[in-house]
């Protein structure tokens, strides 16, 4: 510990020094000196792609790596729990949610330290410590307020812990001198505290690693991944990660990130939110590209339908899983609202297990029932729906994967961008990482879809269904307007004490910059503790 080379700048507290013990600050030291060096290279080879797309470029497969995606290769046995993942509920890690998680009729329960968590300093230390326990199966909490006493269930889902992205740097402990990166923290302390009582419950320590966009990125992970279990002298693939596939690049590197990963990976998830982020972000040049209204973007779209089939295929020719995605739509207390609900989940379930997925996302217990049924009548007894090959599906290619999106843009998807901004944002650097708005559950992939569509509009003067041009003066008259809406909704007294104000004015910045920000949670973090 002595010559540790990391330094925290955030004074110690009681759940801090159960977290980070000498011996845990050892392991993460020792990650951060072999692997966080190679993440600026990483992040700068992003760079370089998207100024390649910038220049008109498409992104597209690789034919350096053809022999990969060619030739006859499986991935590594997928260890027996985590075969049948037909409905994963997915959550941040705080302490009620986690047992609600764990308690719900699922299957797996996806602990998210990334799209739904709000990273700031005190909550990854109770979120970290929440899984600790919930693997200890010594997790409970008492709701003062409510009278309710929550603990687990006996057989409760199985845990995957999601780490942030590789873009997400931890300012509160310094590697020789800069902030290290947030997913190496969250991996090393999941690892640390828990490998010993995950194996003794006959398990291993399982990941879903998330934004990837290129399999030189996997391979940084298969090298943490196998460092990490020679360090604790675990077997190899003790480690298992499931990774999405929620970047417009990594759509055209599914192969070559399951090889990268092969002694590790177990399956590949459609991160659906993401990647229609990411299919803004990456085609932003792109004039011929522009999404419509968000309400519109939904999975039966060509474009949308050939990525879930593609990944299908892909997985199941390698062994791997081919998990589907999350539906946004959470359960009203209306009746009648709730059934419209419920159908259009119902809906989409159907085409991700139709399409061949052998499971799926859920954001709320209240979904659980209706998804159950959808994946019983597909998979019948089976865990999975491995035997769905696909192999008749020639026509995705990628001018399919690329297709541009139908669709009109309207004025009331634009002020619905606008309010549902404001609100996450707002939410966000409050601490918070996942609230429902206006009956979706929004978080961080949800909200850059809203906030990027309107940068995009604005920078390709799209025309809206009533024919007035998008421009940054109109989008400030609405800003101004649907924050008085949003004000009025909330209160002043929210409005003054959760940071609505900030949003306002963090997200009319990134609207209006000529260069679109990468992602909103980088400046947002700057706001954050
Ligand atoms: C794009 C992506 O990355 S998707 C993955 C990341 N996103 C997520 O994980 C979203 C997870 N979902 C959530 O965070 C929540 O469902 C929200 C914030 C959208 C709504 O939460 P709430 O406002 O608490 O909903 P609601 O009041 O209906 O909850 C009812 C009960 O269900 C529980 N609940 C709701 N969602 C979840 C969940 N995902 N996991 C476990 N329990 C949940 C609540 O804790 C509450 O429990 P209680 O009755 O014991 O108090
Ligand atoms: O992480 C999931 C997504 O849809 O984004
Ligand atoms: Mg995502």
């Amino acid at each position: 510990m002595s010559d540790t080379q990391l330094k925290f700048t955030k004074p110690a507290t009681a759940a801090s020094e159960q977290i980070f013990t000498a011996s845990a600050v050892e392991f993460l030291n020792q990650l951060a000196t072999h692997f966080a060096g190679e993440i600026p290279p990483l992040l700068a080879q992003r760079e370089a792609d998207q100024a390649r797309y910038d220049k008109g470029e498409l992104p597209d497969f690789d034919p350096a790596t053809a022999a990969v995606r060619d030739s006859d290769w499986r991935v590594a046995e997928i260890p027996r729990d985590l075969q049948k993942r037909r409905l994963e509920i997915t959550g941040p890690v705080d302490r009620k949610m986690v047992i609600n998680a764990l308690n719900a009729d699922v299957d797996v329960f996806m602990a998210d330290f990334e799209d739904a968590q709000s990273p700031t300093w005190d909550g990854l230390i109770d979120g970290q410590l929440n899984l600790r326990d919930a693997n200890r199966g010594e997790i409970s909490f008492e709701d003062t307020a409510k009278g309710k006493r929550y603990q687990l269930n006996e057989n409760p889902a199985l845990l995957i812990a999601r780490v942030r992205g590789l873009h997400l740097p931890e300012k509160h402990i310094l590697h020789q001198g800069k902030p290290l990166p947030g997913a190496l923290l969250d991996f090393a302390m999941y690892v640390f505290h828990n490998h010993q009582q995950r194996l003794a419950n006959g398990s291993g320590v399982y990941f879903y690693l998330p934004k990837l966009q290129h399999s030189r990125e996997a391979a940084w992970w298969s090298k943490v991944f196998t460092f990490t279990e020679d360090y604790f002298e675990l077997k190899r693939g003790t480690i298992r990660a499931t990774v999405l596939i929620e970047t417009l690049p990594a759509v055209f590197q599914m192969h070559e990130i399951l090889h990268a990963l092969k002694e590790h990976i177990v399956a590949l998830n459609c991160g659906r939110w993401d990647y229609i982020f990411s299919y803004i972000k990456t085609l932003r040049a792109h004039a011929d590209r522009v999404l419509p209204d968000r309400q519109v973007v939904s999975m039966d779209k060509p474009f949308l339908n050939a990525y879930s089939r593609l990944l299908i295929q892909t997985c199941h020719k390698r062994g791997a899983l081919a998990m589907g995605g999350m539906a946004a739509f959470i359960p009203s207390k209306d009746e009648a609202e709730n059934e419209r609900i419920l159908a259009k989940v119902k809906a989409d379930k159907e085409q991700e297990f139709g399409n061949g997925h052998d499971g799926t996302w859920i954001a709320h217990p209240g979904l659980a029932t209706t998804v159950k049924e959808v994946y019983q009548r597909y998979l019948g007894d089976s865990d999975n729906q491995l035997q769905v090959l696909r192999e008749n599906d020639t026509d995705i290619d990628q001018a399919l994967l690329l297709q541009p999106c139908e669709g009109e843009r309207t004025e009331q998807g634009m002020r619905a961008n606008i309010r549902v901004s404001v609100q996450y944002i707002a939410a966000w650097i409050s601490g918070k990482g996942c609230v429902p708005i206006y009956g979706l559950m929004e978080d961080a992939a949800t909200a850059e879809i809203s906030r990027t569509s309107i940068w995009q509009w604005i920078t390709h003067a799209q025309l809206l269904s009533d024919g007035r041009t998008v421009t940054r003066e109109l989008f400030e008259s609405m800003l101004a307007e649907e924050a008085e809406v949003v004000r009025n909704e909330v209160g002043e007294t929210r409005w003054e004490a959760e940071n609505f104000a900030p949003a306002v004015e963090l997200f009319a910045r990134l609207t209006v910059a000529d260069q679109l920000d990468d992602f909103l949670t980088l400046p947002g973090y700057q706001l954050l503790d």
